[in-house]
């Protein structure tokens, strides 16, 4: 890693990402011509409703994406260099040390048949040349860091002696032990109880700090955008319709698709009010419209929309996919 890395250069920058699945109906394109960029130490909540393309896009990043599946374009740079360029052993290299995933299910990472702190020393010594008691204080010290009370008495349990939240924050502090630079988090919190989930982001939120780990947080749910990111992408239909920083987007979205988003909120519906929906479907990924994929449900659709929208700036640090953003009370 060179000085300039921490400066100039984004920790990751995606260009034109396209992820395609062959189906027996075809080619499918989960993820679409998407580009996002972000800085050290960074959180960029990425949202959309389900089958959007959020975790294949994190899974395309990670290296991850299995036949049926493959990137079929675009640019990956971490840190200025090409992901999807990379020999296997150099992405084995960067996985699980400089880049981490954590998942929905905490036991994608564990295993349930070791102890803790066997599976944690593995995990250090994986990439790190030290002693298994100097991995083993890591450990230690890294569930610690993650606000996990006697760390010594977790170190010795199996995983199914410990609560989902428990458990989750085992996974996150694995993903942690060797400080990375990028954390990709794959709804990692959807499963546990609000009180839990918020104790959760605001270690992680601490941490991203401390370290200057920069993380993708992918969520359906926009209340934890709003409290844990600093900038949110919004996509639909496996492309990004929608990027700014987290307050102008969800204070004044400009793409019709956030603001539906934003109105379905609990929070936003009168009291005794059914729960605002975005009327209509999303269109199969199969058969998508050449023009604008939000347009049949697009209560400000027009004639121009017809045609695919580009991803512009209508303000300075926005980003929108749309012909007709709105634009009035946008703030800059
Ligand atoms: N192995 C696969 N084979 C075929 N299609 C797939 C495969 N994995 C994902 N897809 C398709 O890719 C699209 C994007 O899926 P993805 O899981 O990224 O959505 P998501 O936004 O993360 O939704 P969710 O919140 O439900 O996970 C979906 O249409 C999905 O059906």
């Amino acid at each position: 890693m060179n000085a300039t890395s921490h400066t100039s250069v984004p920790t990751l920058e995606v260009r034109h990402l396209r992820t395609e699945f062959d189906t027996r109906a075809g080619v499918l394109p989960a993820v679409n011509d998407v580009s996002f960029r972000i800085g050290r130490g960074r959180i960029l909540g990425l949202v959309g409703e389900s089958g959007s393309g959020k975790s294949v896009t994190g899974f395309s990043i990670m290296g991850l994406v299995d036949a049926p599946g493959r990137v079929t374009g675009g640019e990956i740079l971490f840190q200025g260099r090409d992901l999807t360029r990379m020999s296997p052993r150099e992405l084995r290299g960067l996985q699980g040390n400089r880049i981490a995933m954590i998942f929905q299910d905490p036991m994608m990472t564990l295993n349930p048949v070791l102890r803790v702190d066997t599976q944690m020393i593995e995990a250090v010594l994986a990439h790190a040349k030290v002693s298994k008691a100097e991995a083993r204080e890591r450990a230690r010290e890294t569930l610690g860091m993650m606000g996990i009370p006697s760390p010594e008495e977790r170190l010795l349990a199996y995983p199914h002696q410990l609560s989902g939240g428990m458990r989750q924050r085992v996974a996150i502090a694995i993903a942690m032990l060797h400080r990375p630079d990028l954390i990709i988090a794959d709804e990692p919190t959807t499963a546990l109880d609000v009180t839990i989930q918020a104790q959760i982001l605001s270690e992680v939120q601490k941490l991203a700090q401390q370290h200057g780990t920069s993380l993708i947080w992918i969520t359906h749910d926009l209340s934890v955008v709003a409290g844990l990111a600093d900038e949110v992408a919004v996509m639909y239909a496996g492309r990004i319709v929608e990027h700014g920083k987290v307050d102008d987007v969800l204070d004044h979205p400009l793409h019709p698709y956030t603001a539906g988003l934003i109105g379905s909120l609990p929070g936003n519906n009168r009291r005794g009010q059914r729960l605002r929906q975005i009327p209509g479907m999303t269109p199969s990924l199969l058969h998508l419209p050449p023009g604008c994929a939000f347009a049949a449900r697009c209560t400000r659709a027009g004639s121009a929309c017809a045609a695919q929208p580009e991803l512009t700036a209508p303000l300075p640090g926005r980003e929108v996919r749309c012909f007709y953003p709105t634009l009035e009370g946008a703030q800059a």
